[in-house]
């Protein structure tokens, strides 16, 4: 459950469930979501440890990136927001934090500072890294859910790197809550890590080795990393600020010592939220079209394209529209290593005709929730048929019935919900509003690509709320 959920139930006033809006009609309509999560969290850690001031350009605005914002502002960054053409928000300067200064004016070791991470995977892992380049005491803590996340790892990396880590007992901690208590340098060299659990670890440590005194030679020994896309964004991300990166062997990132080139970005649209929308059109046999679509993206969410077309949609890119159209039946199949996608596509799955296996994504485990007991949990609760496997799922085909989908404070699992619901008439989902974790809008983006369109062709039976629409536009 989301904090504001929370205090609602706190005050008494218990939370209506969300009546999934069901399609009684194929879709037709055209949406455009916010940015990228992933993206502009680290465009915000990049800036922060840049050589000069930059420019965020469309940036996100949700739970994740003002959790992010406020940690970088208490570390000693500043951020403004700006008019800008973005349709989601205001776009964000950066003026850096000074590495090695502590947050305030004064000399000599910095007021200790407090960092909530919610429950943003990227907030803890990324900010603690930025943390031990300033001096003084840096307190992560979070929801109670991100005390059960992985974290280990980057708290032994830190100590291996000569950093000091206590628990807020003065004990050695494995997750959160702890304290980083940063001198304001950190030399780097060689460190070997298991990043096994989140490609995170992967991710934070480059995002700050450029800063290391000796630059960062990082060396994954292990279970395979997950989510290696997001690894490749990172590099990319580093690359295009004048970082010098030698991904060249695999398991192994060299990231020379060297400024941070300040920057203008434009952020992408978040593809991977784009993800439920694009699901719309095979739930209902309809069409969606998502416009500005990136002709080369480190997205994982760039998968759909192939996703969606082996589960059975047409699917076209031109002149930067992605359109996709489902087919008669959504097709199962095998699904390998769809990372963040594995909620959508589980959903995808539950209402296919043919069964499905998804492999590749025993870490998601350590996600927002347990997300593969997550999934089969209220697949299941409505009438369906899915299993747990080692390092996924199966799901087979079962007729589903209407019922509550649960969301465990989970963005994705909230969306999977909304996905059943266009299907199977009568589902109503718990806590909706944890999708502005990464997507504030959601349910209005939802209401206006199921809102009757123009020449009669969409819609829902729960009608309309189309209005004021920036982002969903009916043909
Ligand atoms: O670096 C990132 O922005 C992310 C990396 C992935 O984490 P994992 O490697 O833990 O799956 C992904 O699932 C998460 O949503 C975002
Ligand atoms: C795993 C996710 O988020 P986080 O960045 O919190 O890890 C996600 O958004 O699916």
């Amino acid at each position: 459950m989301t904090a504001a959920a929370a205090a609602r139930e706190d005050a008494g006033a218990p939370v209506p469930h969300w009546p999934a809006p069901y399609a009684a009609r194929p879709i037709n309509a055209t949406v455009t979501v916010p940015g990228s999560k992933s993206l502009t969290n680290r465009y915000l850690v990049l800036a922060a440890l840049a050589d000069g001031p930059s420019r965020l350009r469309a940036p996100l605005h949700s739970r994740d990136s003002a959790l992010m914002i406020d940690a970088l502002r208490n570390l000693g960054a500043t951020i403004t927001e700006v008019p800008g053409d973005g349709a989601f928000g205001p776009d964000l300067e950066v003026v850096p934090l000074q590495q090695g200064r502590p947050a305030g004016p004064t000399g000599g070791s910095g007021p200790e500072v407090r960092i909530d991470c919610g429950l943003a995977g990227t907030v803890m892992r990324f900010v603690p890294p930025l943390a031990a380049l300033r001096s003084g005491a840096s307190t992560f803590d979070g929801d109670p859910h991100a005390r059960k996340r992985p974290m280990g790892t980057i708290i032994e990396a830190l100590k291996a790197l000569g950093v000091s880590v206590s628990g807020e007992d003065g004990g050695t901690p494995g997750s959160l809550p702890f304290i980083v208590e940063g001198t304001g340098e950190v030399r780097g060299g060689h460190l070997v890590i298991d990043a096994s659990a989140s490609s995170q670890f992967v991710s934070a440590l480059l995002l700050v080795g450029a800063r290391f005194t000796e630059g960062l030679h990082l060396e994954h020994v292990g279970k395979p990393v997950p989510s290696l896309d997001h690894i490749t964004m990172t590099v990319a991300v580093l690359r295009g600020a004048g970082v010098v990166v030698d991904d060249s062997v695999p398991n192994h990132w060299v990231v020379s010592p060297g400024p941070i080139r300040a920057f203008d970005q434009q952020i992408e649209q978040d593809l991977s939220n784009a993800g439920p929308f694009l699901a719309a059109a095979l739930a209902s046999h309809g069409t969606v079209r998502v416009p500005g679509w990136p002709a080369g993206t480190q997205q994982v969410g760039d998968l759909w394209r192939s996703i969606l077309a082996q589960m059975g949609a047409s699917v076209s890119l031109e002149d930067g529209v992605l359109t996709v159209t489902g087919g008669p039946e959504i097709k199962g199949g095998d699904f390998a290593d769809t990372s963040e996608l594995a909620p959508t596509v589980a959903a995808l799955c539950a209402l296919a005709g043919s069964p499905s296996r998804l492999t590749g994504i025993a870490h998601l485990r350590g996600h927002e929730t347990d997300r593969l007991a997550a999934l089969v949990t209220e697949i299941n609760r409505l009438g369906g048929d899915a299993e747990e496997t080692s390092d996924g799922l199966v799901i087979r085909p079962r007729k589903l019935h209407a019922g509550v989908v649960h969301s465990y404070a989970d963005h994705r699992m909230a969306t999977a919900g909304a996905i059943l619901g266009l299907a199977v008439e009568g589902v109503q989902v718990e806590d909706i509003a944890t999708t502005a974790k990464t997507m504030p809008d959601f349910p209005r983006l939802w209401a206006d690509m199921l809102a009757p369109d123009s020449n009669g062709v969409g819609g829902s039976r729960e009608g309309s709320t189309a209005e004021g629409s920036a982002g969903a536009a009916k043909d």
